[in-house]
């Protein structure tokens, strides 16, 4: 099972955490990428190279090498346990806050590996957000939401900057005139939209997405659907999701990781799922397992 990260503690580290430290350095690099279907032109932003997982004496991420473009929509689907969660988390080291967790390998940021000992994982997380799958505002009103992930940044609280934050997660027009109301009186779509609009307030590069939608009905869903692919205009996107007909609806890539946390198939979207190179990963998203 995922677990449960949320939190409604500012002071928690979530991936929006404040912090003064400097911008980790040395993330400058980006290449163009090399894919199953050969190259493309999206550069490199995120890769992991044999980086595996476990927790305690049990593997959860078998070693695994995979390079997401830029934004794109990279979506990992898989059954319950094979790893996805562990994966996501392990790209802005939210791994780091459970203590029997241990990485091997690298996972590299615009090409310097995130676990390296001079990297700040605070600093990281400015530069590389994450949405959880429960909705999780800050007990505070919407404003004070979003000026909180403009603080992260040390970005000036202004009237105009909430607004921008706001708009670009498909919020404002449902929020304009109450900004001082609380962001638990949301609904929960609109409490996950607020949650991204706190997320890219600090203007992260990467935005994490922990099965974003599975807590919300379909007009919910659909609407947060629609807000991935225009976040992914300005941002790179990597989503968890159950949901096989929501991968296959938005996303660029997909990466399928198979019981026992094997990333079995990665490649262009349309093609995994119209065209399998494995057996396993074909059973699997016509739904003979898992
Ligand atoms: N904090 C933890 N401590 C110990 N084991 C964990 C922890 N988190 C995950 N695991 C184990 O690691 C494996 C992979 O879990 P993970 O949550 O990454 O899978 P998942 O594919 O995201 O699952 P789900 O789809 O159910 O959310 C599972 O066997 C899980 O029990």
């Amino acid at each position: 099972m995922t677990q449960d990260m949320t939190t409604s503690d500012p002071d928690e580290s979530d991936g929006t955490t404040a912090s003064t430290s400097p911008d980790p350095g040395g993330f400058s690099e980006a290449r163009t990428q090399t894919t199953q279907e050969g190259t493309s032109t999206a550069p490199t932003v995120v890769e992991s190279r044999d980086l595996a997982v476990y927790y305690g004496d049990e593997q959860a991420l078998q070693p695994t090498t995979m390079e997401i473009p830029e934004k794109q929509v990279t979506a990992i689907i898989g059954p319950s346990g094979c790893g996805k969660s562990t994966f996501l988390r392990s790209i802005n080291r939210m791994n780091d806050l459970i203590d029997v967790a241990r990485v091997e390998g690298e996972l590299r940021f615009r090409g310097k590996n995130v676990y390296d000992e001079d990297v700040d994982p605070v600093a990281l997380r400015r530069r590389i957000g994450m949405v959880f799958q429960k909705p999780n505002p800050f007990p505070k009103s919407i404003r004070e939401n979003v000026a909180y992930g403009l603080n992260v940044q040390g970005k000036e609280v202004t009237d105009e900057a909430v607004e921008t934050a706001l708009r670009r997660a498909a919020l404002w027009e449902e929020v304009e005139g109450k900004l001082d109301s609380s962001g638990l009186d949301l609904s929960g779509g609109q409490q996950q939209r607020l949650c991204i609009a706190r997320a890219i307030a600090p203007d992260p590069e990467v935005i994490l997405m922990d099965e974003p939608a599975s807590a919300l009905d379909p007009v919910a869903t659909s609407q947060i659907e629609d807000l991935i692919e225009e976040l992914a205009r300005d941002y790179t996107v990597v989503i968890v999701t159950h949901n096989m007909q929501q991968a296959a609806r938005i996303s660029d890539k997909t990466a399928v990781f198979l019981t026992g946390g094997e990333l079995v198939e990665f490649g262009e979207t349309n093609r995994i799922f119209e065209n399998p190179e494995h057996q396993r990963v074909e059973d699997y998203i016509t739904g003979k397992f898992g």
